[in-house]
């Protein structure tokens, strides 16, 4: 198996995951393999980001990683090499970056003494509570199991490791809990033009349920997880997943019972207080200057929209 292969498969075995990591983890693989290449480098190089973009089609993420290392320049294959490394280097110094700075920006609007409730693992959403705590601040997590991959066992271990008091509860006792809660941070897989949250099913409710108990709701997001796709139109693909995730036994057999595994759903807009980017922390009403100002695009319409490097100074 190549080297494209085995990444591919790790993303969507989900070995490797997380809308952060997933991109990271791309542009690290395009540079390893754009080494290896001898001849062909163009065809070699679009087969394999193609490849690696087909794995998980919610995060826009992998996309904007993806497209960010491919739109590398140069006349011969090795000027062409030496660009795309540059170029996957250089996002992946934007995602490490970002997290830190959203961390920083993000732990001021945690006031001491606050619980905080989170869902699924995200790093983003840690980088701010860790930042908080960091800051001398007492605060206490409520984290969600999050079925059924239960990434919520690896932020209770992470936080508790770090010192952090957490309580692990499951995702049906989010409103039973959220009168103890004093603000909800959670990740992003993507951001829409409109300033819509896409991220692990569940957070939609987690949001309502807030709202429900006036809970200031913020979402941790690098600009890398909005979607240029969206401003021209495109709806986000929500990735449904194996049933077997779900659940094992007769049931899955039983000819008049379906089951459904949608990874990811929608927060509409009007549930989010303030979304924590590395530029800042803004209204999700600015999705739109985000993508437009912040992120570019070379071309409107047509299939190609890159991300401009401008956003790295
Ligand atoms: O990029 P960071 O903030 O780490 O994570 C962002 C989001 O990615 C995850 O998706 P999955 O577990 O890969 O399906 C979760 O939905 C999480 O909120």
């Amino acid at each position: 198996m190549n080297m494209i292969e085995e990444a591919a498969r790790k993303i969507e075995s989900m070995e490797v995951r997380g809308a952060a990591r997933i991109a990271r983890f791309a542009a690290e693989t395009l540079k390893e393999y754009a080494k290896s290449v001898k001849t062909n480098f163009d065809e070699e190089m679009r087969r394999a980001s193609e490849r690696l973009m087909n794995t998980r089609p919610t995060a826009v993420s992998l996309f904007n990683a993806i497209n960010y290392v491919m739109s590398y320049s140069g006349e011969s294959d090795e000027e062409k090499r030496e660009s795309l490394i540059k170029r996957a280097e250089e996002f992946i110094e934007w995602v490490d970056t970002a997290r830190e700075k959203i961390g920083r920006i993000g732990a001021k609007r945690i006031m001491d003494g606050s619980t905080v409730m989170t869902h699924c693992n995200s790093s983003a959403a840690l980088s701010v509570i860790k930042h908080a705590f960091d800051e001398g601040k007492d605060i206490r997590v409520i984290a969600t199991e999050s079925r059924p991959r239960h990434q919520g066992y690896l932020t209770t271990k992470e936080l508790a490791d770090y010192g952090i008091d957490v309580t692990l509860i499951v995702d049906s006792a989010v409103r039973y809990f959220m009168k103890e809660v004093d603000v909800v941070v959670v990740g992003a897989d993507t951001i829409t033009v409109n300033g819509a949250l896409i991220n692990k099913i569940g957070t939609s409710q987690i949001a309502l349920a807030a709202k429900e108990a006036r809970v200031p709701f913020m979402v941790a997001a690098e600009t890398y997880k909005f979607s240029p796709k969206t401003l021209l139109g495109e709806l986000v693909v929500i990735e449904e997943r194996d049933a077997r995730e779900v659940i094992d036994g007769e049931l899955l057999d039983h000819p008049k019972v379906t089951v459904r595994n949608p990874a990811f759903d929608v927060t509409p807009r009007d549930y989010i207080d303030l979304i924590i980017t590395e530029i800042g922390a803004i209204p999700p009403e600015m999705a739109y200057i985000v993508i437009r100002d912040h992120l570019g695009y070379r071309e409107f319409g047509g299939e190609e929209i890159t991300l401009s490097p401008e956003h790295y100074d």
